[in-house]
Order: C-alpha cells, then structure tokens, then sequence
C-alpha cells in the first residue's frame, strides 16, 4: 500500500526489524538481525559487551542507516529516515547518562517536552505555551516528584533524575520508547523503583518499550520477554527463567554477567 509516497505495510506488529546487517569497515556489529515488538509490549534486550545493542538503537532512531536490512514502524519503512524524522514519528530514547536540564525545575524539565510534543512547536510557542496542569501534575506524581517539582533538577538525587527523565520520555508522547541501561549508576533501591515506573509505562499508559540492561536483577524485576542477542544476532528469547537456563546463553553472557 501507498500512502503519501511511503511504503506501508498492513501488520498487527508496531515495530519490525527485517533482517538488519550494519558494517563498520570489516566490523559487522548487527549480523542479519530480526526483531519484531506488538504494540503495548516490553521487552528487555541482553547480550555481551559489543554484541551490538547499542548499534541497533542508533539504527531504530535514524543516527546510523543499516547496511542492509529494514525497520518498519507501523508498517513504513524508517530505515533510512533520519533521527527528526523518526522521532516525529513515534520513537523516543533515552541514553544511560540523565539527558535532563539542571538549570530547569523538575516541573518545567517536563513542560518543555510536553509543549514540543504539540504540533509545529516554535521557540515562541514552547516558551509562552503554559502545560496543562493536570497532565503535568500526572507526570510529577508519575515519576514520584510532586513533592520536588519546584526544585532544581541539579539537586535531585542521581535515581531522582532517571525517574524524571522516564517522565520527560512520556511527556513527548511517544509511543515506542527505547530505554539504553535505564538504572546504570544507580542504588539497589532505586533501581527497584525505576523497574516499577517502567512497568507502568506499558501498564498505565500503553507504551511499547525496549530496554538495554545488564543488571540481571532488574530484568527479573520488569518480568517481561527477553531477546538475547551475541555477535549482531538474536540468539535466544524468553522469559527471565528460560534464558537463564538457556545453556547457549550462559556460555555467550550469563557465565560473566552473572
Ligand atoms: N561508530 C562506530 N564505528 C566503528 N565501530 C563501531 C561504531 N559503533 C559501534 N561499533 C562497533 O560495533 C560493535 C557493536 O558495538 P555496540 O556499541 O553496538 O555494542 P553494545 O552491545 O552496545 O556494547 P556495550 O554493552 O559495551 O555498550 C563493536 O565492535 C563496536 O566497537
């Protein structure tokens, strides 16, 4: 099908990756990579330093074009497509360091993305725009700031900021999100905390989510599906007690993450 000079493809499927390979020289970080995400649905990737999950992040948001292979999102081919492109149509990540404004409140961090989420944001718009106050009282009590939203983003605690970025992530109002090792840096309470805020992203708001982790803990506590990829490839998929048992995960991950 055709619509407005895209190519789109009738699937119950939000996310499908068809085959992706990326080179870099004689480096093959995604080997032949096939992935496939239903809307509404969380799912945890694993694999071993240099397996290529950050490669396939960079390729789903348009900061590298695959080698060969295709990314569709809703149907449409987005391989290719670069970062604006992709992001307008639905796709938001968030990188291991907070990507947060410490001079801005914990309020106003989450207003900016909710006025650009609004369609054909300007300067102008997105600085005189007051956010609605219910939506924005929802996202404070969201990531657990109602009680801090006037304070500096610079003085929340390091688990405090990563909870505020999830925040800023659904204030875009994507609706496929990409989480890159969402609790690196922090306590073991707080990183039980931001597996209940990512729960909730699919729960309580229909979010679809892909989430790169290495904290074995944490992947047992979202409690979803896993894809383990080694060498630019999904090897196993399953829940959190069927790849740990997986022998060929143990010997490519497992064995040293554990
Ligand atoms: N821009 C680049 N130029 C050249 N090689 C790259 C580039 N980005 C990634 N690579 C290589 O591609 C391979 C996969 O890297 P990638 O960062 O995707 O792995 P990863 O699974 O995210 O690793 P980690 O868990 O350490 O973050 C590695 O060999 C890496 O050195």
């Amino acid at each position: 099908m055709q619509l407005g000079g895209a190519a789109v493809t009738v699937s119950s499927a939000l996310l499908e990756v068809e085959d992706i390979t990326k080179r870099f020289g004689g480096i093959v970080a995604l080997d032949g990579l096939n992935l496939t995400l239903k809307p509404g649905e969380l799912r945890c990737i694993l694999g071993p330093n240099g397996c290529g999950k950050t490669t396939l992040f960079n390729v789903l948001t348009g900061a590298f074009k695959p080698t060969s292979g295709r990314v569709r999102f809703r149907g449409e081919v987005i391989s290719g497509k670069g970062p604006v492109a992709i992001s307008r149509r639905g796709i938001s990540r968030k990188f291991q360091v907070p990507g947060i404004f410490p001079d801005l409140t914990a309020q106003q961090n989450i207003a900016l993305p909710m006025a650009a989420a609004s369609r054909k944001p300007t300067v102008r718009t997105l600085v005189r725009r007051a956010p609605d106050p219910a939506r924005l009282a929802e996202l404070l009590d969201f990531a657990g700031l109602s009680d801090k939203a006037d304070m500096l983003a610079s003085d929340l605690a390091h688990g405090e900021k990563q909870r505020l970025e999830v925040a800023m992530l659904l204030a875009v109002d994507a609706d496929l999100l990409l989480l890159d090792e969402p609790t690196a840096g922090m306590s073991k309470g707080e990183t039980a905390s931001i597996a209940a805020l990512i729960r909730k992203l699919t729960s309580d708001f229909g979010k679809t989510v892909l989430v790169i982790e290495h904290d074995m803990q944490f992947v047992r506590a979202l409690d979803c599906p896993i894809t383990v990829m080694a060498r630019g490839a999904v090897i196993a998929g399953g829940t959190y007690d069927e790849v740990r048992s997986n022998p060929q995960v143990i010997e490519c991950y497992l064995g040293r993450a554990a």
